[in-house]
């Protein structure tokens, strides 16, 4: 699912333009089928994506294009980045049987495999007086090339599912790193997380809530986060976006025409102590919010050696262009480095950190305001996918609590999850290796 980007960016509005799935007009025939999807147990989950067939339906927008949805990899990770995000983390009731978790997990791909090609996850309306299966606030939107990838908190392998020697010795948990003072456990961890990203909110949005809805007597949500603007690039025929420091985010970042770097840093290979998370990559969430008022009354100059990157074109203070190579070597008059010390770029960077990378795919948060103070209630829902990420994230972060830029920054969530790997075909559910069975 991860194989060649078919996008092409739109030079005049920087942005990606789609491929366009063959769908159009959702069918009685679709519609009924999904709701016997959504109604079946583990085993049972057959249906969804490929059964579906639609004359053309295209769009100068983005409401008909898709990603794909059966390979590899799960989608959401190296996928051309979309605007926004909805992600939930869950716990698991109390008493909920092994049998049910595997029947929610089940339905849970069923309903993805629809929602990815704009499908309702059942019927969104019913003569029969009961509620209907698809809540409808996505009916006839379009996919807006919505992913939706699933994960495993640490959590899920205790004593509860028979899981206890499934867990993958890199699921252990990141622990408190230097700069963790302030972390909320409310909004923290869980059992499971489930990602939805499309580019349009109301999609993913609709994506969770279904999620929530087709799961509430097994899972309970613990967590939730909203994204509105992308804050990195995952591919190299998308702009490079803006944080909310006003600073491009991203430049650097692994992209999916690279997929040699991909193996290497993302995906989980034959390294694994459990087979199953072959394919698979590790997903670390932090929120981490700015101190907007403070950032704001910083002089330019100041900002911009905090980033070792000029504000405007994103380029590195040693170069010109957005992508020319950094110059750590390089000496200003004063005998300094001309990228400082403890700028972010320099800490952050695979030469600081024994070559470790990292997948970037954050987003742009607002809670409002903090009304204790009446300051804006903003930053990044920094999101990361890794092969280990003890190696990888905690290394760069340990890296991190020298940087200058904590002064501006306080993380207030962190989590870390297991995503298996991508689902291979209909009848295929998240875990189904890991529970025993053949995918
Ligand atoms: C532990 C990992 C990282 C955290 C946490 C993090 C927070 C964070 N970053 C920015 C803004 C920028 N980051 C940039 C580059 C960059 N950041 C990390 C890692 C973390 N950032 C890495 C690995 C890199 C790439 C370094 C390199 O190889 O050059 C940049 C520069 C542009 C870019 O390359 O993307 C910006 C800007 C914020 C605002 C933030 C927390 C709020
Ligand atoms: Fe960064």
């Amino acid at each position: 699912m991860t194989g060649d980007d078919p996008h092409s960016e739109d030079t005049a509005t920087g942005r990606r333009m789609p491929s366009f799935g063959r769908r159009g007009f959702l069918g009685v025939a679709g519609v009924a089928g999904a709701g016997l999807v959504v109604g079946g147990a583990a085993g049972g989950a057959a249906g969804g994506a490929a059964g579906y067939s639609a004359a053309s339906s295209e769009s100068p927008d983005t409401a008909h294009a898709t990603e794909p949805f059966y390979g590899t990899h799960q989608a959401g990770i190296v996928t051309y980045q979309q605007n926004s995000l909805v992600f939930a983390a869950f716990d698991v009731k109390d008493a909920v049987t092994t049998a049910q978790l595997q029947a929610l997990l089940a339905r849970w791909a069923a309903a993805a495999s629809l929602l990815a090609v704009g499908k309702p996850v059942g019927p969104v309306t019913t003569r029969s007086g009961a509620p209907p299966a698809d809540t409808g606030e996505a009916f006839d939107l379009g996919a807006h090339r919505l992913t939706v990838t699933v994960g495993f908190g640490t959590t899920l392998f205790d004593d509860r599912f028979g899981l206890s020697d499934k867990m993958p010795a890199a699921l252990r948990p990141l622990g408190q790193l230097a700069v963790d003072t302030s972390i909320d456990p409310t909004i923290s961890g869980g059992d499971l997380c489930v990602q939805a990203c499309s580019e349009d909110p109301q999609v993913a949005f609709h994506a969770i809530r279904n999620f929530a809805r087709i799961g509430r007597n097994v899972v309970t949500l613990r967590w939730l986060q909203e994204g509105f603007g992308r804050a990195s690039a995952t591919t190299n025929s998308q702009t490079t976006p803006r944080n909310l420091m006003g600073f491009k985010d991203g430049t650097a970042n692994i992209k999916a025409e690279d997929p040699k770097v991909a193996d290497a840093q993302v995906w989980v290979g034959d390294e694994t102590d459990q087979a199953w998370m072959k394919g698979g990559s590790y997903l670390v969430t932090r929120k981490i919010r700015m101190h907007i008022e403070a950032w704001d009354s910083d002089d330019i100059t100041d900002q911009q050696q905090i980033f070792g990157r000029y504000k405007d074109s994103g380029a590195p203070l040693t170069g010109e262009a957005e992508f020319d190579t950094l110059d750590f070597a390089k000496k200003a008059g004063d005998g300094a480095t001309v990228i400082n010390r403890f700028s972010h770029i320099r800490l952050a960077h695979p030469d600081n950190n024994g070559g470790a990378q990292i997948l970037r795919r954050g987003y742009n948060y607002t809670d409002g305001i903090d009304t204790r103070t009446g300051t804006l209630a903003a930053g990044l829902f920094f999101i990361a996918f890794q092969k280990n990420a003890h190696e990888q994230f905690a290394r760069i972060q340990n890296s991190l609590a020298q940087d200058r830029l904590n002064e501006y920054i306080t993380p207030i969530s962190s989590s870390l999850f297991a995503i298996p790997p991508g689902l291979s075909k209909i009848g295929d559910w998240y875990g189904k290796t890991m529970f025993g069975y053949q995918s």
